[in-house]
Parts: C-alpha cells; structure tokens; sequence
C-alpha cells in the first residue's frame, strides 16, 4: 500500500506537486500526465528519493522521511536510462553487485543472480561486458539488478523510452507477469493496457483517477 496524503512539494521556486492525496493498493498503477506536470516527482517520492514539502508519504506502512533505509530496502526504482544504472564491467557482476550489503556467501550470490538473468533472458550474456548489451537488454540488467533484491514495490520511471517495440512489450509483458505491486510513469499509453488503475497528473495535481482506457481519454483531452 502507498499512501500520499496532501502532499506538496516545493523545488526550488516551483511547485511541482500541489495537494496529492492517493491510496494506491492496487498491483498495477500507472501515471500519466505532460511533460513537468511532477510524474518523477511523485515516483520519486515513493522510495524516497524526493521528500514531501508537506504532507506524508507511507509505503509499506512506513512514513518515508523517517524510514529512508526501510523503504529503499522495500522498494526498487528503476530509471529510464539502464546506463545511469549499470556501474559494473558484465552483466553477472553488475548484478551481483546489488547484493553486496547483504554479506551472502558467493555461491548463494551466484545462484541469486544466475537465476534473475534466466528469468528475463539473459543467462547467456552473463560473462558479456553490459556496456555491450543492446538498449534493451541494458534495460532488461537493469531490471535484474532491481529485482535480485526481491523488492516488495517495484517504480519504473518511464522504463520503455528507449525501447522498439517489441522490447517494450517485452518489458509490458513481464511487468505484467510480477508479483510486485509495481508504479509506471509512461508516456507509452499502450504499456497500460490491463493495468488496475491509471492517474493523470496535470501541474502537479491528480486530475484524473481510474480505470487505463477512462484515464487515457481524460488525458488525451487535456493534451488536445
Ligand atoms: N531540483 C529541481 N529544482 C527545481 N525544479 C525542479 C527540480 N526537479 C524538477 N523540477 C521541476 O519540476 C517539474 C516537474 O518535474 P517532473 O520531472 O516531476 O515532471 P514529469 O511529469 O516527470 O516530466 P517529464 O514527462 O518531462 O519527465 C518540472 O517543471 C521540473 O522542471
């Protein structure tokens, strides 16, 4: 469960989010919304990289401005740009690497991490520098990198920009398959299909709230 209740936040001059009150409970919730209307903003907030101004914002039944490590424990972000995210030379160490505070013996590391790259396909590109890997498979070690941790909350910021299309319905797909309850900002209206609930933020208020195909039409008139 995420809560954000009458949350505001302030950056620099700007208001970016004005009075967010939202329960999601829901396993699939997507966001939408123009450019700067505080979509990032309100991803960030879910595992606390951004702060409110003023309200709160509780994910897992914890406040995130007094529980930072918790919630980063409990909750994976992944970014639009996988290149942003990948910090070792091959694909299994760079998975590996997001184990290393768990203090596990190699063996149970190497299993972790053998088995998130079979799930999402990339068992034989273990051994390959990721800097190498196509922009999807960048984005699929990225993903592996989240979910080696086994996140209770997954938030994808925009995770299909830099994808083709079948990657992106790769990444539809397998977001669809996780037992996670997982947060989507997308631009990419067709990746909401068969999600639960879709919000649309306009100047950094929710203005529309509901089921994907409601939303998309609210948002599609806003932008029309
Ligand atoms: N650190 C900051 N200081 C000042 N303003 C900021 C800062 N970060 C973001 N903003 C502003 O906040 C607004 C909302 O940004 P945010 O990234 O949340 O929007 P978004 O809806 O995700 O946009 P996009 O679709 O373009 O990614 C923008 O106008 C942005 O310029």
């Amino acid at each position: 469960m995420i809560e954000f209740a009458d949350v505001h936040v302030r950056l620099g001059e700007r208001d970016v989010l004005r009075g967010v009150t939202a329960s999601l409970a829901e396993r699939r919730v997507g966001v939408i919304g123009a450019n700067g209307s505080g979509k990032s903003t309100l991803a960030r907030l879910i595992n606390g990289l951004a702060r409110p101004t003023s309200g709160a914002v509780t994910v897992l039944g914890l406040d995130t401005r007094r529980h930072a490590a918790e919630i980063r424990r409990g909750v994976g972000f992944l970014f639009t740009d996988p290149d942003a995210q990948i910090v070792m030379p091959t694909v299994a160490e760079d998975v590996a690497f997001s184990l290393r505070r768990h203090r596990l013996p190699r063996a149970e590391v190497d299993r972790r991490v053998a088995e998130v790259l079979g799930r999402y396909g990339l068992a034989g590109h273990a051994d390959h520098p990721a800097h190498h890997l196509s922009g999807g498979q960048k984005q699929l070690l990225a993903l592996c990198s989240v979910m080696v941790l086994e996140p209770k909350v997954l938030v994808m910021d925009e995770p299909t920009t830099l994808l083709d299309l079948r990657h992106s319905r790769q990444v539809g797909e397998l977001l669809r398959e996780m037992p996670q309850q997982v947060v989507v900002v997308t631009h990419d209206l067709p990746l909401l299909t068969g999600f639960d609930r879709v919000l649309v933020l306009d100047e950094g208020r929710v203005v529309a709230d509901g089921a994907p195909g409601e939303a998309v039409a609210h948002y599609r008139k806003l932008m029309s």
